[in-house]
């Protein structure tokens, strides 16, 4: 898989999106910006769900140019395509150690169970550990086990992320993991700091794409006063969890 193409489908109010394609590459990192309701989580949702034309947006979605057929759908997306959405919850009734066992045979996989937990600890300011059950996990413990399996287990190609900063876990580090060379990376985002990583924004509102816009070299320099920003508030945020008085 090289590229994922989209072609266009409707807005909320029926009319046609105002553009013919979006070609995205494997490689490339892009992030998904627009207002509360403005699609920004279907439109990740029709790629990971390889939309034919029949999801509420009619888009469709081509791998290296192709349909793909709809009894391969979901292989194909399951092979593919790691999705972390908002609100993660586990439902299975095992225990860390038995869930990253599990996943690695099932991908094939070396990765030991204790490897992929240091990796989750690392994103998460309250560790876990193997012998807890999966769904005694917080929202932020759960994101950074998925985050820690996507980065060492599931390895597929095509990464889509909704709103990582949401959990009150190292979204720096997190996304460093996620972000290999050869993955193509969809970052859903509010925060201007993750909107500028990448070279291209896709722009939603009313339920369509509205713009892909492409950075600046002054919003590359604000990305980085934005990082210092951002490391910044993260050293507060560590003492405030430690109950230190900051000023
Ligand atoms: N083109 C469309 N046509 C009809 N409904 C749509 C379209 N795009 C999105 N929707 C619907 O609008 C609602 C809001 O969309 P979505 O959850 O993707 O917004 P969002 O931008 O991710 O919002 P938030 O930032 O609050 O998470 C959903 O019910 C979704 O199915």
């Amino acid at each position: 898989m090289r590229s994922v193409t989209i072609l266009a489908g409707r807005g909320k109010d029926g009319r046609p999106e105002p553009f013919d394609s979006i070609s995205l590459k494997r490689g490339e990192l892009y992030t998904i910006v627009g207002n509360t309701g403005s699609g920004k989580s279907r439109f990740i949702k029709d790629i990971e769900q390889l939309a034919c034309g029949d999801s509420i947006t009619g888009r469709r979605v081509l791998l290296d140019g192709a349909p793909i057929p709809l009894t391969e759908r979901q292989s194909t997306s399951a092979h593919l395509v790691a999705h972390l959405g908002q609100n993660m919850r586990f439902v299975l009734d095992a225990s860390v150690e038995e869930f990253l066992q599990l996943h690695a045979h099932c991908r094939d996989r070396m990765a030991a169970p204790a490897e992929v937990l240091a990796l989750a600890n690392e994103i998460t300011p309250e560790p876990v550990n193997l012998r807890q059950g999966l769904n005694q996990l917080s929202g932020g413990q759960s994101r950074a086990l998925m985050i820690a399996d996507i980065a060492l287990i599931c390895d597929s190609p095509i990464v889509l992320i909704d709103e990582i900063e949401n959990a009150g876990i190292d979204k720096e580090r997190a996304l460093s993991l996620l972000q290999k060379k050869d993955k193509l990376v969809l970052v859903v985002t509010h925060d201007p700091h993750t909107a500028l990583m990448a070279r291209r924004r896709i722009v939603l509102a009313g339920g369509a794409v509205a713009a892909v816009v492409e950075r600046t070299a002054g919003e590359a320099a604000l990305y980085e006063a934005l990082g210092r920003a951002y490391r910044e508030q993260r050293r507060y945020q560590i003492q405030l969890r430690k109950g230190a008085c900051l000023a």
